[in-house]
């Protein structure tokens, strides 16, 4: 964990490298003041996919990776100046600005989910996900090695899958991300494995005596059961129960290093400063 702040070192999830989690990363008062700003916004805003809808704030990315950058919305600048805090973390202190300048905000209602993926290399690999309105279960996964490869698992499309490769259906790591939690992924898990949400309308686990098999995936043993911040999260998971998924917002926060260069005028006109 070379580069760790102390302070982030605390929040490492059990049996991971480089996942942290922070439960209350922001409170009640801000999560419901983003989550109105995320409603109040333009249709227009929106892009559908099949299975959620997305919003991409901080500009769009080139063939080259290149991001042609946009202000982000005020809100996360000024208050809760949500990237200010995402850079106290210490997070992205490795990346080129410090800071994330790029991210994808996504929606999801019950029974929507994500398949597994990679986020891919236009990034630095760090991704810090802010999650609002509801809960998640988010399994990483590893790639099957090349003497273990079979057929992708049904629930798995080849179309998330890099050609000649099959992902063991077994996450390797689950975690619960509460509303207002934040959750860091970095380079291993980054860059060598997927993760995904299941789409499926409620989540189920096993109580902490029961046999059930560890890596069920429709039963998730949680690695951060331990940093749940308490109340019904907690005891859910503890006595074995389940929890409904409501409509849930996630911004994922990465830093783009490649910023195309555009003049002074530009980016005063794009309300753009320097960094
Ligand atoms: O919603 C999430 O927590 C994950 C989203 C994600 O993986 C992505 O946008 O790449
Ligand atoms: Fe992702």
């Amino acid at each position: 964990m070379d580069g760790t702040s102390a302070q982030l070192a605390a929040y490492l999830v059990p049996g991971s490298n480089e996942t942290f989690y922070i439960p209350e990363f922001i409170t009640s008062e801000e999560e419901s003041y983003l989550i109105r700003k995320i409603t109040e916004s333009s249709q227009q805003k929106w892009k559908n996919l099949p299975n959620r809808r997305l919003q991409i704030w901080g500009g769009e990315l080139t063939a080259k990776s290149q991001l042609i950058p946009q202000a982000l919305p005020s809100y996360l600048t000024t208050f809760p100046d949500i990237i200010g805090r995402l850079r106290d973390t210490g997070a992205f202190s490795r990346s080129s600005h410090g800071q994330p300048n790029h991210i994808i905000l996504n929606e999801y209602l019950p029974g929507q989910g994500i398949m597994p993926h990679e986020d891919g290399p236009s990034y630095y690999p760090v991704v810090a996900t802010l999650s609002l309105g509801s809960h998640a279960v988010f399994h990483y996964y590893r790639y099957k090695p090349e003497d273990e490869d079979d057929d992708p698992p049904a629930h798995i499309s080849d179309a998330e899958v890099p050609k000649g490769r099959s992902i063991d259906p077994l996450p390797i790591l689950s975690v619960l991300l509460e509303p207002r939690s934040l959750v860091i992924t970095r380079s291993e898990l980054y860059t060598a494995h997927l993760h995904g949400i299941d789409d499926i309308t409620e989540d189920a686990f096993p109580a902490s005596s029961s046999s059930v098999f560890a890596g069920d995936p429709r039963h998730p043993r949680l690695a951060n059961e331990s940093q749940l911040r308490g109340g019904e999260y907690r005891q859910v998971v503890a006595a074995g129960g389940t929890l409904k998924r409501g409509v849930r917002y996630s911004l994922t926060c990465r830093d783009v290093e490649r910023v195309v260069n555009l003049n002074t005028r530009t980016m005063a006109a794009l309300g753009l400063g320097r960094r």
